[in-house]
């Protein structure tokens, strides 16, 4: 079932075009992979979908992005019932400074949920399914900022779960976390597409592999190609996808 639908999608910051004719349907439940070198546009991508370009002075957009029929631009006009829905993880942890209970809380207090006994339920189940409620259970009350970065990656996921949200994006994620991190964070990504769709940007060719169902690599603003991840990385249908997954470039 399709949660995303790309159509003729155009990218510009100023004169630069940076995504050229994108069109991409995303699957419910699956994680979706973009590859590609540095500059092709992944991020540019990842951010058009939950609309964080809005903030990018001369940044304009063509072409429809259907959130389950709706275009988040043209139907979807106040990006935080957007941002609800489509919830974000970047690259660096990056935890408020404030306690864990607080941090997980602090989505749901902005849409105005505010008794104590939903909020530990909604901090309880937010943690659990990031993976870390066993780790911090008996000190909720400690700040997010004092925990390793693996533990601040998984904090900011339970935060992004908090409110509820359909579609997670995840923006080179374990780029900053040390091998046991990373793996960590891997592992919950295949319990969480149970419940979500989640759509990652990696620089890690490995990752995309070991964890995704769809991979599409990018050049130069260009979707090159878009396939399940075990076709793409094996028989890839384009000499330049060939290139880039073999290492010859990027
Ligand atoms: N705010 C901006 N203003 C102008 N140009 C931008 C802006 N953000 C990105 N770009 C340009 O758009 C192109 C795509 O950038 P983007 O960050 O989407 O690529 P990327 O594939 O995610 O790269 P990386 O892997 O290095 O993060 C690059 O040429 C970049 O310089």
């Amino acid at each position: 079932m399709i949660k995303i639908s790309v159509k003729n999608l155009n990218l510009y910051y100023g004169k630069f075009h940076a995504l050229k004719d994108i069109n991409m349907d995303i699957n419910k439940n699956e994680i979706t992979a973009f590859i590609g070198p540095s500059g092709c546009g992944k991020s540019s991508f990842l951010r058009t979908l939950n609309r964080m370009n809005d903030l990018v002075e001369d940044c304009k957009i063509e072409g429809e992005i259907l959130l389950d029929d709706k275009d988040i631009i043209k139907d979807i006009i106040d990006v935080n019932i957007l941002r609800k829905r489509v919830g974000m993880v970047f690259q660096k942890p990056n935890p408020f400074p404030m306690s864990i209970y607080d941090n997980i809380a602090y989505g749901p207090r902005t849409h105005n949920i505010n008794k104590k006994s939903i909020l530990d339920d909604i901090v309880e189940e937010s943690l659990k399914k990031a993976a870390i409620w066993d780790e911090v259970k008996d000190d909720l009350k400690k700040s997010a900022l004092r925990l390793s970065g693996g533990q601040m990656q998984r904090i900011c996921i339970a935060r992004a779960l908090a409110v509820r949200p359909e579609v997670i994006l995840l923006d080179e994620p374990t780029s900053a976390l040390d091998p046991i991190s990373t793996s960590k964070i891997e592992d919950l990504l295949g319990d969480l597409k149970k419940e979500f769709t989640i759509i990652m940007v990696t620089h890690n060719m490995q990752q995309a592999t070991r964890t995704s169902d769809k991979t599409a690599f990018f050049l130069n603003g260009e979707l090159i190609e878009f396939n399940d991840t075990e076709t793409l990385f094996s028989i890839p249908s384009k000499k330049s996808t060939e290139d880039y997954i073999t290492g010859r470039f990027g």
